[in-house]
This record gives structure tokens, C-alpha cells and sequence, in this order.
């Protein structure tokens, strides 16, 4: 049976239909409906001010959307409609079954805990108790994402930004979530930098078979990781299909236009 087939016949994970929300008369996202399933990688890619932001808002519970619904499979209950959860179950979700990687380190990390305590507290909050396991996990993670065991006790704000991208990964992954939320997750960064770091991200999210969804306006970052590509305009999805295809052979003109402006630079 062909990967994709495999990945198809997998049950779903989150499913996302006629998700809309307005600023006021300004559009935000606008009816977006998508399904993702266990261990695959969705990419969203838009010029700015194309909804993807509020997309994944609207898809971790940090805004209402106006529209629309989003059921999520939960590891321990089953589908459940997330617009209905309430915000302590949403805060309990987001520590145990999700991960969220954000663009600036600094809102990911808590920047006075050493690099140690910020991977080791999310095992904390989830029940784990012993210290020595607790440290023995978290540089254990500090090594998958090559960060040096002498910098166990430093403070990340010590850390170049690169170095924090991948403690916040470190961070969000410990707990084996089902399924990350990154927002530009290599924005910021030095082009170097950027390549490892998506180098280690590919392999580790394909060594832990998570589910993820990734906004990004950088089509390499989707070229290397994700499996299915959704492309926004005006808040709109305009075209979406699996990443190769997408990139390769893009229907919609302003996808061409995305494609051939990044080939020629
Ligand atoms: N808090 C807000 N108040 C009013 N309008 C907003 C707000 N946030 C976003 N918008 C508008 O919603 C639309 C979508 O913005 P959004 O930030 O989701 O796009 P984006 O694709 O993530 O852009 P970028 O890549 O620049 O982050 C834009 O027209 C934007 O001006």
C-alpha cells in the first residue's frame, strides 16, 4: 500500500469545517475547512495579512472564530468540540496532547528557569514526580536537540536564538504531544541556523510520528516538512494538495506567482 494511502486510511485527528473570524469588517480567516490526521504534517503558506496567524489562533483556542467547528480527537475522551471545551480543559489539552512552537522563543520559554527546568516542568505539570527521572528526561531531550549538558543549569535568555528555538522544541516535545502548532518556526533565524534547525525538527518529528500544522510564508520550510500543503489568500484557502504536487505543478495563479517568486531568487 502506497505511504499516502496508509496516511489516508488513518483515523482523524482534528477536523477543521467552515472555520471564519472578522475583525470587526475586516476579514481574519475565512471559511476554512481542512482534516489532519495522526503523524501527518500540514503546511499552511500566504503572503502576510493572509489569515494564517488567525488560522492558528483560532485552531490552538487562543481565539473564538465567529463560525464554524473544530473537533479534536483526545488521547483520553474521545472527539470533542472544541468551542465547547471549557478554558481549564483547553489549558489541560494544551499541556498534555499539544504542542505550541511560536516564532520568538521568549513567548515559548520562561527565560529566568535554566534550560533543564524549562524542559523538565512540562513532565512536572502532567504528574512526574521524581527528580532524578525528571532530569535524566529533560537532558535527555537537550541532547536529541543538540544542546551541550553543561548548559543544563544556564538560563536560555544565555542561549543564542537559535539555541532557544531548539529548547523551546525540546520544551513542547518531552511530553510526546499528538499534535504542534509552529508558527514560523525558523523565522528569525540566520539561513544556517535555519537549515539545521529544520533538519532536526524533520527527525524528530518523523522519529515520534507527531501531527503537525505549520504556518509559514517560507516554501522551503514546507518543501522539507510537511506532507500537505493549504495555501491562503484574503483568508481564504485557495488551493491546497499534497506539498510536491502543490509546489511542483500549482493550479491557482497566485500560487504560480508564490512558487516563481521564490524560484527566482
Ligand atoms: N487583532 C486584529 N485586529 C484587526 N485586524 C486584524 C487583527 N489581527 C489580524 N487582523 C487582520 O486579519 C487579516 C489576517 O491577518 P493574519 O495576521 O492572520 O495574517 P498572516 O497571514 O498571519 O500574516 P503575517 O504573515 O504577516 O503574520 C489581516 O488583514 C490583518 O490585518
Amino acid at each position: 500500500m502506497s505511504a499516502v494511502r496508509k496516511l489516508q486510511q488513518r483515523p482523524v485527528l482534528l477536523e477543521v469545517s467552515g472555520v471564519s473570524k472578522s475583525y470587526g469588517g475586516q476579514v481574519g480567516c475565512l471559511d476554512v475547512s481542512f482534516s489532519i490526521r495522526p503523524g501527518e504534517v500540514l503546511g499552511i503558506v500566504g503572503e502576510s495579512g493572509s489569515g494564517k496567524s488567525t488560522l492558528l489562533a483560532c485552531l490552538s483556542g487562543r481565539l473564538q472564530p465567529d463560525t464554524g467547528s473544530i473537533i479534536y480527537d483526545m488521547k483520553d475522551r474521545g472527539p470533542v468540540d472544541m468551542l465547547l471545551l471549557s478554558e481549564p480543559e483547553r489549558r489541560r489539552l494544551a499541556r498534555t496532547d499539544w504542542g505550541i512552537v511560536h516564532q520568538n522563543p521568549r513567548d515559548g520559554l520562561r527565560m529566568d528557569v535554566s534550560a533543564g527546568g524549562n524542559v523538565g516542568e512540562r513532565p512536572m505539570a502532567i504528574g512526574a514526580r521524581h527528580y532524578g527521572n525528571i532530569r535524566a528526561e529533560a537532558q535527555d531531550w537537550l541532547q536529541k536537540v543538540e544542546i551541550d549538558l553543561t548548559r543544563t543549569d544556564d538560563k536560555p535568555r544565555t542561549f543564542s536564538g537559535g539555541m532557544q528555538q531548539r529548547l523551546q522544541i525540546a520544551r513542547n516535545l518531552v511530553t510526546k504531544p499528538r499534535l504542534v502548532f509552529m508558527d514560523e518556526p525558523t523565522g528569525g533565524l540566520d539561513v544556517s541556523v535555519q537549515a539545521r534547525l529544520l533538519d532536526l525538527l524533520r527527525g524528530l518529528v518523523r522519529e515520534l510520528g507527531i501531527a503537525a500544522i505549520i504556518v509559514t510564508h517560507d516554501l522551503a520550510v514546507v518543501r522539507l516538512l510537511a506532507d500537505r500543503l493549504m495555501v491562503m489568500q484574503r483568508g481564504r484557502v485557495i488551493e491546497e494538495g499534497l506539498t510536491d504536487q502543490v509546489l511542483d505543478d500549482p493550479h491557482h495563479p497566485y500560487t504560480q506567482l508564490l512558487v516563481s517568486s521564490i524560484l527566482q531568487v
